[in-house]
C-alpha cells in the first residue's frame, strides 16, 4: 500500500445557491486531524467530498494529495451511519472490501480485529441482532481491515459507552499509525487526546486550535488534555 499523503482541500462549498462554508484545510500526512464545528456546517460534506461522492451542493475548489495521485482510490471511509449490509454476518460486512474486490480476505487480520472490537463471540450474527454499539464496533473493524493510507471517520464512537470508546480511540490510533487520518467528532475530549491537529470548521472556513503537546494518543487525564477540552468546549459552547 503506498506512502500516506497529505491532503489539501481548499473552496467554496455552495448548497441550495447559497455558500455554506469555505474551507481551507490541510490533513498533514501520517498524522490525526480532528474535524469540529456546529451540527450542519459542513463536516460530513467535507469528506464526502474527498471521497468524490455525492453531496447535494456544489464545491468550487481543489482538493489534492501532495504526491499527486489520486486520492478517492485510496479511502478507507467510515461513515455516520453503519452501511452494514443486513443480510451479512458481522465477519461477512467486515471483510467486503476484500470480496468485493475478489482478493482472499486477510482472516488472520480479520481474527485480531474481531478480538480488539469485543465482537468475536458474535462474528455470525447479522446486524439486526447487534445493539447500536455492537454495529458501530463492527463497521469500525469493516474500516480498518482496509489497510489504505487515507482514513476518512465520521463521529465513530458517537454510539460507544464511555468505557468502550475509550478502548476504540485506542484499538484505532494502534491500528491507523502512520495512516493520514481525517476524524469528525462532536467530543473534544476525543480530538484532545486523538488530534496531532485539531480544526474547526465554521462558515467563514477553518481555524486551527491548539492541540495539546504530547504525541497522540494522550492519557485521558493528561493535564494538557484536560485543559484543551475544556477549552474547546467552551469555545463551542460560544460559538453554538
Ligand atoms: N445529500 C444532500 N442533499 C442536500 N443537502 C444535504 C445533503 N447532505 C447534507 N445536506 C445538507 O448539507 C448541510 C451540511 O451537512 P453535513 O452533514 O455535512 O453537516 P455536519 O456538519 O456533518 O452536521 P452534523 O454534525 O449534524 O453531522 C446540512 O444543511 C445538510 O442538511
Amino acid at each position: 500500500m503506498s506512502t500516506a499523503p497529505a491532503i489539501t482541500l481548499k473552496g467554496r462549498y455552495d448548497l441550495g445557491g447559497a455558500p455554506l462554508f469555505h474551507a481551507d484545510l490541510t490533513v498533514p500526512a501520517g498524522q490525526w486531524t480532528c474535524l469540529l464545528g456546529p451540527s450542519g456546517v459542513g463536516k460530513s460534506t467535507v469528506l464526502r467530498l474527498i471521497l468524490g461522492l455525492e453531496t447535494g451542493g456544489s464545491f468550487n475548489g481543489t482538493i489534492i494529495a501532495n504526491d499527486a495521485a489520486p486520492v478517492a482510490p485510496r479511502v478507507s471511509y467510515m461513515a455516520q451511519t453503519d452501511l452494514l449490509l443486513p443480510w451479512l454476518s458481522v465477519a461477512e460486512n467486515a471483510v467486503i472490501g476484500a470480496r468485493l474486490r475478489g482478493e482472499a480476505p486477510d482472516m488472520a487480520r480479520l481474527d485480531d480485529l474481531l478480538d480488539r472490537v469485543k465482537l468475536q463471540k458474535h462474528r455470525t450474527k447479522k446486524p439486526s441482532a447487534l445493539s447500536g454499539g455492537m454495529r458501530q464496533r463492527a463497521a469500525l473493524a469493516r474500516t480498518l481491515m482496509e489497510d489504505r493510507p487515507i482514513v476518512l471517520l465520521d463521529e465513530p464512537f458517537s454510539a460507544l459507552d464511555a468505557g468502550t470508546r475509550a478502548d476504540m480511540q485506542e484499538l484505532a490510533a494502534d491500528v491507523l499509525v502512520g495512516k493520514t487520518v481525517l476524524l469528525v467528532t462532536h467530543d473534544p475530549a476525543e480530538a484532545a487526546r486523538l488530534g496531532h491537529q485539531i480544526v474547526l470548521l465554521g462558515p467563514q472556513g477553518c481555524t486551527p486550535w491548539p492541540a495539546p503537546a504530547a504525541a497522540p494518543i494522550r492519557a485521558l487525564n493528561d493535564r494538557d488534555v484536560l485543559a484543551c477540552q475544556t477549552a474547546l468546549l467552551q469555545h463551542l459552547r460560544g460559538a453554538a
